[in-house]
């Protein structure tokens, strides 16, 4: 049992999927994960470990922000034997091309953060996935029409105020979300696998938003991708 984690040792496989919303991870595991058992709830972040085609596999709530997922996974990779990593999320596309229930597998993750800076003496470091885990999750996502795979960036301000979208679409960014970013630096730094699978649940330039149709099944696609891909790894 680690602080924010209560499960015991063993409890949680050493491949698991990353949702912000701790509710995103009660449905997978009711959904997906065959024999599914509770191991978290401290903070109703919940945490849970099955088998998915007879393999065991975890999915466990984040919350928002980089520092939130930063606790998380750091008890994750320190105490709990986690090696693969893969975050499942909603994000805000920022590009013409990146259209609402798109689907995005994020190739590196920029910030606005300075939440890297304190380990790299204000050195910029390229956060980026795992390779082996792109590349699986970009075969399994080949049966699906819209996906893109390119760089994100994990922002502090959810509502943003500033100027910096405008910066970001002209360096080609795809879209914005809140934590991609610090899982893959925390996984470079602790020699683990991450990666990314997003859904595009709103347009930030146009305002566009997913129907609740549109939600459930583009979920189910980022879910089967991930899955596919930890598998594979
Ligand atoms: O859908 P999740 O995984 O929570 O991800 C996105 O949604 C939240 C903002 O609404 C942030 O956590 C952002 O990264
Ligand atoms: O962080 C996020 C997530 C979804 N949509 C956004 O605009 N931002």
């Amino acid at each position: 049992m680690s602080l924010h984690i209560g499960a015991q040792k063993g409890e949680i496989s050493e491949k698991i999927l990353l949702p912000g919303d701790p509710l995103r991870a009660k449905w997978v595991a009711e959904n997906y994960l065959d024999g599914a058992k509770q191991y978290n709830s401290i903070r109703n972040m919940f945490g849970y470990t099955g088998t998915y085609r007879g393999e065991r596999i975890s999915v466990q709530g984040t919350g928002m922000g980089l520092p939130s997922l930063s606790i998380y996974v750091t008890e994750l990779f320190n105490e709990h034997g986690v090696e693969s990593a893969i975050r499942i999320g909603t994000c805000g596309a920022i590009q013409e091309k990146t259209k609402v229930g798109d689907l995005i597998l994020a190739m590196t993750a920029s910030t606005d953060s300075n939440i890297n800076r304190r380990f790299t003496n204000g050195l910029d470091f390229a956060p980026h996935a795992d390779f082996g885990l792109l590349q699986a999750a970009h075969e399994a996502s080949k049966k699906f029409d819209r996906v893109h795979v390119g760089g994100v960036s994990s922002m502090d301000y959810f509502y943003d105020e500033t100027d910096a979208n405008e910066k970001l679409i002209k360096h080609g960014v795809l879209a914005l979300e809140m934590e991609a970013s610090q899982l893959y630096s925390i996984a470079a730094r602790k020699g683990k696998k991450a990666l990314a699978v997003l859904t595009v649940s709103d347009h930030v330039i146009t305002h566009e938003a997913m129907d609740a149709d549109a939600r459930e099944r583009t979920l189910n696609d980022m879910v089967e991708v991930a899955l596919a891909a930890l598998s594979a790894n």
